[in-house]
């Protein structure tokens, strides 16, 4: 999948059938989202974990509707063929399938984005459906649901108990048969990721779900080396935090000492 089409919800469910594994990647801007997509990323992500890695909080639950709807216009803007995903922040779908719409139209209309995603399971199914019905595309996100963090007390590892185990499953079909187009896993079990991945029709998308999700997602900032610490799951591949320091520090130092302009 390196042509230049557009990238569809179609493409993704295709890329399932044929057993081919797509590449997601969050974006934050436009910049990041041009050299996503050139790397060759096929989804970009406006995830609201910008709200740690942009914009500084401490956690996602802080961040706006209008500040995802600011970052994903300007993903939107730098993209040429991916499919953009803009992450339905907390507190505005959570309330009725009516408020998920609102803002998934708010979101659609403002930024120009493909998809909307919701955290949660079989308890959303019914606003998953209530979207669907009407058109919109969405992805679900079920595991570690960061938007949860007050109530679960931490980012540690779902699925691990048998219980939570068939809850999660239960999840991953009841978002399914409501009508989502794909299904986040996040921090799970490589087993149970595979065997939900087995037993659903949508593409799954791992991060920290083992190999064998049909796509895989990581934080722009996580995988580049930019963010001042990762998930246990999210290897850096390059050091862009150091690149840009040092490039910064040696342009101090031609200040200071009279070399810069040459
Ligand atoms: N930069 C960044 N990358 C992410 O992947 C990410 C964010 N931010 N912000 C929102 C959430 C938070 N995420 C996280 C953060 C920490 C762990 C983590 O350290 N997990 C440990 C256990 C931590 C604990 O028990 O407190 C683990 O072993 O799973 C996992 C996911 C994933 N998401
Ligand atoms: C990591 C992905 C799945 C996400 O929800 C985010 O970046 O906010
Ligand atoms: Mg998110």
């Amino acid at each position: 999948m390196t042509n230049n089409s557009q990238v569809t919800a179609a493409t993704l469910l295709r890329a399932k059938q044929r057993d081919e594994k797509t590449v997601w990647l969050t974006a934050l801007d436009a910049t990041s989202a041009a050299i996503a997509e050139a790397a060759g990323a096929e989804v970009l992500l406006v995830g609201d974990s910008l709200g740690m890695v942009s914009l500084g909080f401490d956690s996602t639950l802080p961040v706006t509707l209008d500040q995802m709807i600011h970052h994903t216009a300007a993903v939107v803007r730098g993209r040429k063929s991916a499919w953009v995903v803009c992450d339905l922040p907390f507190g505005s779908y959570q309330k009725s399938p009516e408020q998920a719409f609102d803002a998934s139209v708010a979101v659609l209309q403002q930024s120009g984005c493909d998809a909307v995603k919701i955290e949660g399971g079989a308890h959303m199914a019914d606003t998953i459906r209530f979207l669907a019905e009407r058109g919109i595309a969405v992805v679900a996100h079920i595991g570690l649901t960061p938007q949860s963090v007050k109530k679960f007390g931490s980012y540690g590892k779902r699925g691990k108990s048998k219980d939570e185990q068939s809850q999660l499953l239960r999840d991953a079909k009841a978002v399914t048969d409501a009508g989502a187009v794909a299904l986040v896993l996040e921090n799970i079990p490589a087993e149970l990721a595979s065997s939900i991945t087995a037993s659903v029709a949508i593409p799954t998308v791992g991060i920290g779900a083992g190999v064998n999700c049909d796509a895989q997602v990581l934080v722009f900032n996580d995988l580049v080396g930019l963010s001042e610490s990762n998930p246990p799951f999210a290897p850096a591949y390059a050091d862009v935090r150091r690149v840009m320091g040092d490039a910064i520090s040696s342009w101090v130092a031609d200040v200071k000492s009279g070399n810069f302009p040459k």
